[in-house]
């Protein structure tokens, strides 16, 4: 299959970046206020990708806690959520990548379903970017794996939705994809809850570095 995308957008979260440690940080605050057990990493993997409140009901589901509790647990881990950005580990050959690509006059956008305001703190903290779109889980009404965000991303970066690229680790990423009519590349070293249902993924990238040879100097003196 031949790729050309005229604008490359990326996932957060399990992407560009190792944040679950900090996210798991983030889960055990929301423990400690509502004195609920703990998960480990592993388990709370399976609570991320669709955003925060989704990651509480499945948190409070997990420690058979009282569903009530939601809209404290949603408050606790917005609260949360921002501390030590800096910490979150940037995937390696990502800042490279991202380099490349703006090299090859490609713009880049970022729809992730973690909130605006920690999502910013992780862009400024680690000087990640620059992307000329960046739609997060409550930039709209809707979150992934609604395709309004990706949708929004591409009409944000001036490009047609068809003529653009998503990149993400996440079968919610996959999901979003498809509603947009957005081709997809699968990167495996992330959060992924679920198997990859049909379409296949345009391309599966073991290592972020891999993404720029996925485009042919043809794609790029198109651009
Ligand atoms: O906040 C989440 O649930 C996941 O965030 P992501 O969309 O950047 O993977
Ligand atoms: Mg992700």
């Amino acid at each position: 299959m031949s790729l050309t995308p005229r604008a490359i957008i990326f996932d957060l979260d399990g992407t560009l970046i190792d944040s679950l440690p900090v996210i798991l940080r983030a889960f055990h605050s929301v423990c400690a206020a509502l004195d609920l057990p703990k998960p480990d990493l592993r388990t709370a993997q399976g609570f991320v990708g669709a955003g925060v409140p989704v990651a509480m009901t499945r948190l409070l589901a997990w420690a058979n806690a009282d569903p009530s509790l939601h809209g404290r647990a949603v408050e606790e881990m917005e609260a949360a959520y921002g501390a030590s950005p800096g910490d979150n580990e940037v995937y390696p050959g990502v800042r490279e990548m991202l380099a490349r690509l703006q090299e090859m006059g490609l713009p880049l956008g970022l729809c992730t379903n973690k909130p605006e305001a920690p999502t910013r703190a992780v862009l400024d903290a680690l000087e990640l970017g620059p992307f000329g779109a960046v739609v997060c889980g409550d930039t709209l009404k809707l979150r992934k794996p609604h395709p309004d965000p990706l949708l929004e991303t591409a009409r944000r970066l001036g490009v047609a939705a068809s003529d653009t690229l998503y990149v993400g680790d996440s079968e919610i990423d996959h999901q979003t994809a498809a509603a947009a009519g957005i081709p997809f590349a699968f990167f495996e070293g992330g959060y992924l809850n679920a198997p990859l249902g049909d379409p296949p993924p345009a391309l599966v990238l073991s290592a972020m570095s891999d993404l720029p040879q996925a485009f042919t100097s043809e794609m790029v003196r198109k651009a």
